[in-house]
């Protein structure tokens, strides 16, 4: 197909006269003179799969946020479900009785209480009893639970030891448990679960326990709506998407319909000038075998690592690839001095460095960075100014006799901001007004602004829309020349496959093997991961944090 698959329309025609589940009509949302939503529809029919995609910073999470009773949109949009209007602005908590569930990036889970304690909702559990928590009944019923959705992980494990996909899995049981009582209790016809980018890139094989799991809820009779900047996996799942661009509908296609030329041009706007896809790796033949390491880690234990050497050559650029509990998202914390380490020594230029007395401060004045992957916890003051978070590092560089020197430091936020494309380009918003993707191009434009010696990457593009992320592996490619050395950790192994210029293989907490070349492939990472690690249906038994 072909663009002609795209309609601009948002709306949708009730099929067989059935109303849509969700019909969302000429939604206009301002924060302040900022208008974030203009004039949006947006429907979903019974048992639809609807993606809602669009670039960083288009209204997404703007839109479900009006569904959500947390954004009030303009007078004049109106809102049907089941072909019942609803009045808008909702109250905040209305949307429970409305039929309609969240699972957002951050899931919503008690991470350290266990599966049993997150999956005791409504009235389902014994939890709602004035009598004690018969705990052996709670398990059982929660293990039945899981097991009709064909969910295989133990219910008695705390939800921070499971690995990502599953607590994805957990939030989206509670919501769809939630979601059945809705319609059980008959408040509503219909019901709709909402997932807001839920995971990271998770790999094949750990997808298809979640998409196995929305399949199983709208089966039950939910329709969903995903949010997700993984076109394959929007593919993988959906039968219908619709394109939000600066805050209006740009179109909608059937997915079976549309190629990824036509989609992502409707997602970026046909005269953007925007290039995605591509490879971001060294041409072939500029080998750098022959060259001396610019940085060396040896017999690095700590964590899940235990025992790893490595050199990394100046402009390089080294994947990491490998299972949760394989010891790769240790790597980049231990190396940072974030995580306490046994042994190890990080010889980075002229100096040794022995990691066990490493902390991060005295990593970033030796010139390392790093990017983790739990931006909200790790990377970002959310009530500091989009300015702030972006100089922190730097501030030192522009004082003179202790005074900052505010013009260079606006001017340099400027360049910034141009530069890494952050919208909106407000030094003066707080952080936390950007979206998600705009927040992960100024945690990146901060860290590659101290010039760091070795850059370390954790998932440095989640959130990320297609067009940012190519951007994103341009720029460090960039950086990359500039004498720095790049460790870069990834689930996304078509990201890996992208960028690297080799790519190791982490199982059981050390490297074992390494992919150079033409090697350095989606499929052949991929099938090195499995066949060094135990098997990915033992990584939802749970892991060690
Ligand atoms: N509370 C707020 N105050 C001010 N501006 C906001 C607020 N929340 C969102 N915005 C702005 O509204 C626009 C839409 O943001 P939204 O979070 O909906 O984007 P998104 O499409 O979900 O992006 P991403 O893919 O990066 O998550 C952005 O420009 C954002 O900065």
């Amino acid at each position: 197909m072909s663009a002609d698959a795209v309609s601009q329309a948002g709306r949708v025609t009730p099929a067989g006269g059935t109303p849509p589940a969700l019909d969302l009509r000429n939604i206009t949302m301002r924060f302040g003179t900022f208008r974030a939503l203009k004039n949006v529809d947006f429907q979903v029919r019974p048992g639809e799969i609807v993606a809602l995609l669009g670039e960083n910073g288009c209204g997404k999470s703007t839109l479900v946020k009006v569904l959500a009773g947390v954004n009030a949109p303009e007078p004049g949009g109106e809102l049907y479900l089941s072909g019942r209007q609803v009045p808008l602005p909702l109250p905040p908590g209305q949307f429970r009785g409305l039929g309609l569930s969240f699972v957002h990036q951050d899931l919503g889970l008690a991470r350290t209480l266990s599966v049993v304690e997150n999956l005791m909702v409504g009235e389902r559990g014994s939890a709602n009893s004035r009598r004690p928590i018969n705990w052996r009944a709670e398990r059982n019923r929660v293990e039945a639970l899981l097991e009709s959705y064909r969910v295989h992980l133990d219910p008695t494990v705390p939800v921070n030891q499971l690995p990502p996909v599953g607590q994805a899995l957990v939030a989206i049981v509670r919501a769809a448990e939630e979601l059945k009582l809705y319609r059980e209790r008959g408040d509503v016809t219909h019901s709709i679960l909402f997932l807001d980018e839920p995971t990271v890139f998770l790999p094949e094989a750990e997808v298809e326990f979640l998409f196995d799991l929305v399949r199983t809820v709208v089966k039950d009779g939910a329709s969903t709506v995903f949010i997700s900047h993984d076109l394959s996996a929007v593919r993988a799942l959906c039968d219908r998407a619709v394109v939000l661009r600066d805050g209006e509908v740009a179109g909608q296609a059937r997915l079976g319909e549309v190629d990824d030329a036509a989609l992502v041009e409707l997602i970026v706007g046909p005269a953007s000038g925007k290039t995605v896809g591509g490879t971001h790796r060294r041409p072939a033949g500029s080998a750098l075998a022959g060259q001396p390491a610019l940085c060396e880690v040896t017999d690095l234990r700590g964590g899940r690592v235990r025992g790893i050497d490595l050199a990394l050559r100046s402009t390089e650029i080294v994947g990491v690839a490998g299972l949760l509990g394989s010891g790769a998202e240790d790597l980049p914390y231990l190396l940072f001095g974030e995580r306490d380490c046994e042994t190890g020594t990080l010889a980075l230029g002229e100096k040794n460095i022995a990691v066990s007395s490493l902390r991060p401060f005295d990593a970033v004045r030796r010139g390392v960075a790093l990017v983790p992957a739990d931006r909200r916890r790790d990377a970002i003051v959310p009530t500091l100014t989009v300015a702030e978070n972006t100089t922190i590092l730097v501030n030192d560089r522009y004082t003179s006799f202790g005074r900052l020197r505010l013009g260079k430091l606006a001017k340099l936020v400027r360049s910034l901001l141009d530069r890494f494309d952050v919208r909106p380009r407000r030094p003066d918003a707080t952080m936390g007004q950007l979206s998600g993707g705009n927040q992960q191009k100024v945690v990146l434009a901060k860290w590659l602004e101290i010039g760091p010696a070795l850059l370390l990457l954790h998932e440095p593009t989640q959130g990320v829309d297609v067009a940012a992320r190519a951007e994103i592996y341009r720029l460090v490619r960039e950086a990359a020349e500039a004498e720095m050395a790049t460790l870069w950790v990834s689930s996304d192994f078509e990201e890996l496959a992208t960028i690297c210029d080799r790519v190791l293989i982490m199982a059981d907490g050390v490297v074992r093997a390494e992919l150079t070349g033409d090697e350095v492939t989606e499929d052949r990472i991929s099938s090195a991961v499995y066949h060094y690690s135990t098997g990915a249906a033992a990584v939802l038994g749970g892991s060690e944090e």
